[in-house]
């Protein structure tokens, strides 16, 4: 279709058949990252080749710009008010396909978008899968009120987690406090390994200064994983991941 032949050939063939799911009259949530961009072009290719008729909820202005750009039909979640499919991408995925999300700032109104839709399809290379949840730090968006004692609550609730010690750091955007699109900071929980992840959700769920963490629990349906062949592999919700074998594909 459309992309340019620089495009990462995982990241292409994962958007594309995320795109193929995609059917006329359909309400969609759009990701945000470099996986979703991809997808969104590629679904702006397919809209203007076959004229289909979507609705687009994008989960980033960054997002919500480039479909806008491209010709898509973008409204807020509120106008659509329920949406078929999600489509985005992920920094981790696990053989539960739990994830960890919010490495593009964005995980607040991505989990709000995926929890508003009947699917969630996630896309991504093979270098996303793992084990277990937790090389990628755990991106935590929090009100700039009382930011430090919420730092201090979360160190607190960690060590309770035998996950003491780790670094909590403040995401920045060059030497400034990165701010996201509802105007909070981001703390980095650089973890190295979340063994159980529902513990930690509940945890983080109790400090009031936490908006949103990034773990996704039991939200995403299907992961589409493709890869540099332009091959993909489909796994929905508890097939079990070979994460081995797609994590060093072509290493
Ligand atoms: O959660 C996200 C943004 O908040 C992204 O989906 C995640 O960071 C993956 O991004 P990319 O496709 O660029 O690797």
């Amino acid at each position: 279709m459309s992309q340019s032949l620089q495009t990462d050939p995982a990241k292409l063939a994962a958007a594309r058949a995320a795109v193929a799911l995609v059917a006329d009259g359909m309400r969609l949530g759009l990701g945000t990252g470099s996986t979703a961009s991809v997808m969104v072009r590629e679904l702006a290719a397919r809209v203007a080749a076959e004229g289909l008729s979507l609705r687009c909820a994008a989960t980033s202005k960054a997002t919500a710009q480039l479909a806008e750009s491209l010709g898509l039909r973008v409204e807020g979640l509120d106008q659509i008010g329920w949406l078929d499919m999600t489509i985005d991408g992920a920094d981790e995925v696990d053989p539960h396909l739990h994830l960890i999300k919010g490495g593009g700032a964005a995980h607040l109104r991505e989990k709000i978008v995926a929890a508003a839709s009947d699917r969630m399809v996630v896309i991504a290379d093979p270098g996303k899968v793992v084990e277990v949840l937790g090389a990628f730090p755990l991106p935590v968006e929090v009100l700039q009120f009382g930011f430090e004692t919420t730092r201090t609550l979360i160190r607190r609730a960690l060590e309770e987690l035998d996950l003491g010690g780790r670094d909590v750091l403040q995401r920045l955007t060059g030497s400034d406090a990165l701010v996201t699109d509802e105007g909070n900071f981001i703390l980095d929980l650089h973890l190295g390994q979340i063994p159980d992840p529902v513990a930690l959700s509940r945890a983080l769920q109790g400090i009031p200064g936490i908006v949103e963490h990034g773990l996704f629990l039991g939200m995403c349906d299907l992961a589409i994983i493709g890869r540099e062949d332009g091959s993909v592999v489909e796994l929905a919700r508890d097939d079990g991941i070979d994460a081995d074998m797609l994590a060093h594909e072509g290493d």
